[in-house]
């Protein structure tokens, strides 16, 4: 089988919602390859206010004694209990996925009404239920894949999709380069062997993970200070939460060669949102308080992604 679902970026491009049928109920998840569990508010979850909500199928079973519990990068956090259901993503059906039913979300959830939830994208091993550690959609529907992969087309203020078991040339120019992933920490880990500012080329290796569950390109303090030396005016002021410049101020590109091949965030991608201050903040900030590099929203809605599970490796091509 194979199949696509249409993917929605919400204002900043800040996450891509996508419609799923989860046991009796359509939900709009954020799919999210920086982590592994699929969760969904329930009718009674607090701070369910303003969500669709998960009702299970007549086919559902609570899976006794299993709960769920997790924290993400930003602070936020999410727990509950857990039903076996079946979850259809673009036609592609996993009939015994691990839906896990919110008993509490933590208030960013709670007032992010874009989203019902989040359908984890990332290694199994990332899955937080317990006693028994279920698996993610992905892993659920991969023997059923035509080809066994995903691929993510997040696109700029524009619909875009993740595609279930195919490859599309239609939705990339060029060919597409692959190049190992690294999933010793459960994440799409994967390395750039230089990166360039504008016409600047910096020949260090950058390490980080492909992560469409956050908005931003996170980066080490030295490649954000070498980027935001070419913006005119930019300060990084910890009371605006990170670099910000005027928002009169054009932007280089940010490109990384990996394997040869050169992915390119044009400038124009690299404002995320203009602040009451009328400063803009911008898309590439400091990774330095999680302690490793993240290829967000805004480095991934310039490619198209190839996330390949059987041959551990991921796959970039332009769009
Ligand atoms: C508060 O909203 C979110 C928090 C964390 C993630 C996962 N990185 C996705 C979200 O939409």
């Amino acid at each position: 089988v194979s199949g696509s679902a249409t993917n929605t970026p919400q204002p900043a491009d800040s996450e891509y919602i996508v419609p799923v049928t989860v046991g009796a109920s359509t939900v709009n998840l954020d799919f999210d390859t920086g982590s592994a569990d699929l969760w969904v508010y329930t009718s009674s979850t607090a701070g369910g206010a303003g969500h669709n909500y998960y009702t299970p199928s007549d086919g559902a079973t609570v899976m006794n004694g299993e709960t769920w519990s997790i924290g993400y990068g930003d602070g936020s956090s999410a727990s509950g209990n857990v039903y076996q259901d079946t979850v259809v993503v673009g036609g592609v059906t996993a009939t015994a996925q691990a839906v896990e039913a919110a008993q509490t979300v933590s208030s960013s959830f709670s007032s992010d009404t874009s989203n019902d939830g989040l359908l984890g994208l990332s290694w199994s091993s990332l899955n937080t239920v317990s006693p028994d550690q279920q698996k993610t959609f992905y892993d659920n529907v991969q023997s059923s894949l035509a080809d066994p992969v995903f691929a993510a087309i997040l696109k700029h203020d524009a619909p875009g999709s993740y595609d279930f078991g195919f490859i599309d040339s239609s939705k990339y120019t060029g060919n597409i380069t692959y190049t190992p992933a690294d999933n010793s920490q459960g994440y799409w880990g994967f390395t750039v062997d230089s990166y360039t500012v504008g016409t600047t080329v910096t020949s260090t290796a950058l390490s980080g993970i492909a992560d469409t569950g956050t908005s931003l390109l996170l980066l080490d303090d030295t490649t954000c200070g070498n980027y935001y030396a070419q913006v005119s005016g930019a300060i990084n002021d910890s009371s605006q939460g990170g670099w910000v410049y005027d928002c009169s101020t054009s932007l280089p590109d940010f490109s990384v060669s990996i394997n040869g091949y050169t992915a390119t965030v044009p400038g124009s991608y690299l404002t995320y949102d203009q602040q009451s201050s009328g400063q803009c903040y911008g898309g590439i900030q400091s990774s330095t308080a999680i302690g490793f590099n993240i290829f967000g929203d805004v480095f991934l809605k310039s490619q198209y992604v190839v996330f390949d599970g059987p041959n551990v490796q991921l796959g970039f091509a332009s769009q």
